[in-house]
C-alpha cells in the first residue's frame, strides 16, 4: 500500500489523484491532504479518504473543517499546515497538485523528509528547477513528472536520460485561440480563453495554455526534469493533443507517447511505476476513430511567450523566477477582468526587460525576487 500526501486536492489535478486512489484502493491511500479555499469538495474527500491530516488556505475555512469533520484529525492551516501535510508521516510520496509558486517550499521539505515527489506543479521547477534538483540528489529520492508532456517523455526514455538522446520534442495543442491571428487577440474574453480545445483543466493553466506560456514553462520543466540544454528541447504544434511529446534518439528513432487526453494516466504512472496498472473508466484510443493526426511548425512569432519562455530560460540564473512570478500575477489579472489577453505577455516582457538576473540564486533570493516581482507587475495597472 503506498501511502500519499497530496497537496491541492481540490483542484483539477487534485481531484483526478484521488480518482486514481479510489479506484486502487488496495495501492493507494491518502495519509496527508491539503487545499485551498473550497471545502464543498474538500470536506467531501476528507470524508471519504479520511486523512490523518489536513491543512486549509486560511483560519476561517479551518475552523469550518473542524466543526464539521466527523473523526479524530490534525487541522491546520497557511504555509505552516501545507508544509507539516507534505512532510508527513509515513508517506512514501508527495503529490504536489497546487498551482503556483505556493509549491516550492512544501517541495523542497519533502524532499528533506525522503518523500517521492510526484509533481504536476511545474510553476516550482520553473521558479526554482536548480535547488530542486540539487535537493532530490542530494536526498537520493525520486522526481516523477505528472505534467503530460513529462510522463510522456518520461515513459519513452525509461525513466533514463542518455547521451543517445538528441531531442526532446514537447507537443502543444495550441490552447483555445490558435486559429486567431495576434490582431485577433486583441478583444478576446476571459471565457473564451477557458475553453481548452482539448483539456479540462485548473484556469491559471488554461489561460497558459493560451498564451503559450504554458509550454514555455514546460520547456523548462523539461530542461530540469531531464537535464537537457535548451537547444535540444522542441515543440511543435499538434492539435489533437494524441502525442503527449516525443524522444528522438541520435540515430533518428523517434519515440513517442500516445493516449487519449486523460490526465488521471500520467497521474497513476506516476504513483504506481514502475508497475502499470489498469486505468478503471478510461477511454482507450482508438486511433481509427481519430483517423488523422496533425502537426505544424510552431510559429514563435504569433505564440510570443513561447519565445520569452526560451530566452529566459536560457539567460537562466533568477531570470525564470521572474518569468513565472510576473506571469502568475499577470494570469491572475487577466482572470479578473483587469488586463487585456495581449497584457499578460507584455507584462511579463516588461518585468523580464527591466531585471539584471543573477547567478544560482538562493531560495531566500528567489522568495524575495518572487514578491518583488508580484508588487511590480501590480503596479503596472496601479
Ligand atoms: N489541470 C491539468 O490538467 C494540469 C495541471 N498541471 C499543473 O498542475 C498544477 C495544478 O493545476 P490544476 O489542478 O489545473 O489547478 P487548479 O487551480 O484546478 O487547482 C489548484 C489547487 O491548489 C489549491 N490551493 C490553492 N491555494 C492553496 C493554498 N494556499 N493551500 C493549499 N492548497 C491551495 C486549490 O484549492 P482550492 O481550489 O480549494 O482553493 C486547488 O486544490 C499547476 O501547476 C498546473 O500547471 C499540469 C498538467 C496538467
Ligand atoms: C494536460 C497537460 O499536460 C497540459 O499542460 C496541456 O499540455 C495543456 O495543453 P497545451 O499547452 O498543449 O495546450
Ligand atoms: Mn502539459
Amino acid at each position: 500500500m503506498k501511502k500519499i500526501n497530496l497537496i491541492g486536492s481540490t483542484g483539477s489535478i487534485g481531484i483526478q489523484t484521488l480518482d486514481v486512489v479510489r479506484s486502487h484502493p488496495d495501492k493507494f491511500s491518502i495519509l496527508g491532504l491539503s487545499f485551498g479555499v473550497n471545502i464543498k469538495v474538500g470536506m467531501a474527500q476528507i470524508e471519504e479518504f479520511q486523512p490523518e491530516i489536513i491543512s486549509v488556505g486560511s483560519l476561517e475555512v479551518c475552523e469550518k473543517v473542524k466543526q464539521q469533520i466527523t473523526y479524530p484529525a490534525c487541522i491546520l492551516y497557511g504555509d505552516h499546515g501545507l508544509i507539516e501535510v507534505a512532510t508527513y508521516g509515513e508517506s512514501e510520496v508527495l503529490v504536489n497538485a497546487v498551482m503556483g509558486r505556493i509549491g516550492l517550499e512544501p517541495t523542497l521539505k519533502a524532499i528533506e523528509a525522503g518523500k517521492d515527489i510526484a509533481i504536476a506543479n511545474k510553476e516550482t521547477l520553473v521558479t526554482a528547477g536548480h535547488i530542486v534538483t540539487a535537493m532530490i540528489e542530494k536526498h537520493g529520492v525520486q522526481l516523477i513528472p505528472i505534467d503530460s508532456e513529462h510522463s510522456a517523455i518520461y515513459q519513452c526514455l525509461h525513466g533514463n536520460i542518455d547521451k543517445e538522446v538528441s531531442k526532446l520534442i514537447l507537443t502543444a495543442s495550441g490552447g483555445s485561440f490558435r486559429n486567431l491571428t495576434r490582431s485577433e487577440l486583441e478583444g478576446v474574453t476571459v471565457n473564451d480563453a477557458l475553453k481548452h480545445p482539448n483539456w479540462q483543466m485548473g484556469a491559471k493553466i488554461t489561460i497558459d495554455s493560451a498564451t503559450m506560456m504554458n509550454k514555455g514553462l514546460e520547456v523548462i520543466e523539461a530542461k530540469w526534469l531531464f537535464n537537457m540544454s535548451y537547444d535540444k528541447i522542441d515543440v511543435i504544434l499538434h492539435k489533437e493533443s494524441i502525442i503527449h511529446s516525443m524522444v528522438e534518439y541520435i540515430d533518428g528513432s523517434v519515440l513517442a507517447h500516445l493516449g487519449t487526453p486523460d490526465m488521471r494516466v500520467p497521474i497513476q504512472f506516476a504513483l504506481s511505476l514502475p508497475e502499470r496498472l489498469d486505468l478503471k473508466g478510461g477511454e482507450r484510443l482508438n486511433l481509427w476513430e481519430v483517423g488523422a493526426l496533425h502537426f505544424e511548425k510552431m510559429d514563435k512569432e504569433r505564440f510570443r511567450c513561447l519565445e520569452i519562455a526560451y530566452q529566459a530560460g536560457k539567460q537562466g540564473g533568477s531570470a525564470p523566477t521572474v518569468l513565472n512570478a510576473a506571469n502568475e500575477i499577470a494570469v491572475s489579472l487577466f482572470l479578473q477582468g483587469k488586463i487585456s489577453f495581449l497584457d499578460i505577455e507584455y507584462f511579463v516582457e516588461k518585468a523580464l526587460d527591466g531585471h539584471t538576473p543573477s547567478n544560482d540564486p538562493s531560495l531566500e533570493e528567489i522568495i524575495s525576487l518572487d514578491d518583488e516581482i508580484r508588487n511590480k507587475v501590480l503596479s503596472y495597472i496601479s
